[in-house]
């Protein structure tokens, strides 16, 4: 019995959630990343890493087709959601934006109560439960509720920068995403309130899947279980275009990655 559990719970960990099959990224002609392929595992941590320009960013906002809001934006390929193609025109931007949830680098709370900076997104959802026990859950999820729940009623801006993050954390969790796409979600946080987000994203993992840009290799290492690789080569234009090099477990980008690319940016020799 115990071994079956450990069996199905083992499927479940190892279960991809996305498939990028050749895709290209433009903002109008130009080619910004080429050549992504890379599939997404369900309940684990994947982290983006690679030099300023890489197209890190742009990959990642096409998981929840932000991308479509930047108009000379657009990509060729394939990128499915649980075997939808997320680019069919049959689906709802909206709706896949709901199930895939974003934060971004700047912690952006709405200048609103922390208890509606919660409630809004759900009652724009339609969300028919008890809102307060919603609001306790979310940030208790996000680690928050401890430091805010005798100051509901106070501006979400009244907060520090890293509780402000957690907030946007509750936020996008409060509508039950089921993967959570994170910019940069420390760059802009001192190092203890960088931990509790790292401390934070080792718990949302066991209901969440978490795909993480970040210029930290350290950062990295310490909460991802995948790694991918980018990195930008000049173009016969005069430009420059991003690829991925390559994509593992995180400890072995770090010990023992296949390329030499890899292997000089994460010792620092580059980058
Ligand atoms: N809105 C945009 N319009 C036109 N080009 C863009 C836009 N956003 C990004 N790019 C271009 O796409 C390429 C990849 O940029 P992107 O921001 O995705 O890289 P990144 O690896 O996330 O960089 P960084 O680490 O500096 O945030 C760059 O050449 C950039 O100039």
């Amino acid at each position: 019995m115990q071994s079956q559990q450990s069996q199905s719970s083992l499927a479940i960990e190892t279960e991809r959630v996305f498939h990028v099959q050749d895709t290209g990224y433009y903002y109008g002609s130009n080619l910004a990343v080429r050549g992504v392929n890379l599939e997404i595992p369900g309940n684990k941590i994947t982290a983006f890493i690679g030099p300023s320009g890489c197209g890190k960013s742009t990959v990642l906002r096409c998981f929840n087709r932000l991308n479509d809001l930047i108009p000379s934006a657009h990509i060729k390929g394939r990128i499915t959601y649980r075997g939808v193609d997320i680019y069919d025109k049959r689906v709802d931007p909206i709706e896949l934006r709901r199930r895939i949830g974003m934060v971004f680098q700047k912690p952006n709370p709405f200048p609103k109560s922390i208890y509606d900076n919660i409630a809004f997104g759900a009652r724009i959802n339609g969300y028919q439960g008890d809102m307060d026990e919603l609001i306790e859950r979310s940030l208790k999820g996000a680690a928050l509720w401890e430091e805010v729940k005798d100051k509901l009623q106070d501006s979400g801006l009244s907060l520090s920068g890293g509780q402000q993050q957690r907030l946007c954390i509750a936020r996008a969790i409060a509508i039950e995403p089921e993967v959570i796409l994170m910019d940069e979600p420390c760059s802009a946080l001192d190092p203890i309130s960088t931990l509790k987000i790292e401390e934070l994203m080792h718990e949302l993992k066991e209901n969440y899947t978490i795909i993480i840009v970040t210029h930290n290799m350290q950062q990295a290492s310490r909460v991802s279980d995948k790694t991918a690789f980018f990195n930008a080569e000049a173009t016969e234009k005069g430009g420059k275009v991003g690829y991925l090099v390559e994509v593992d477990d995180t400890q072995k980008i770090f010990s023992n990655p296949q390329q030499e690319q890899t292997r000089d940016y994460v010792s620092g020799r580059f980058g």
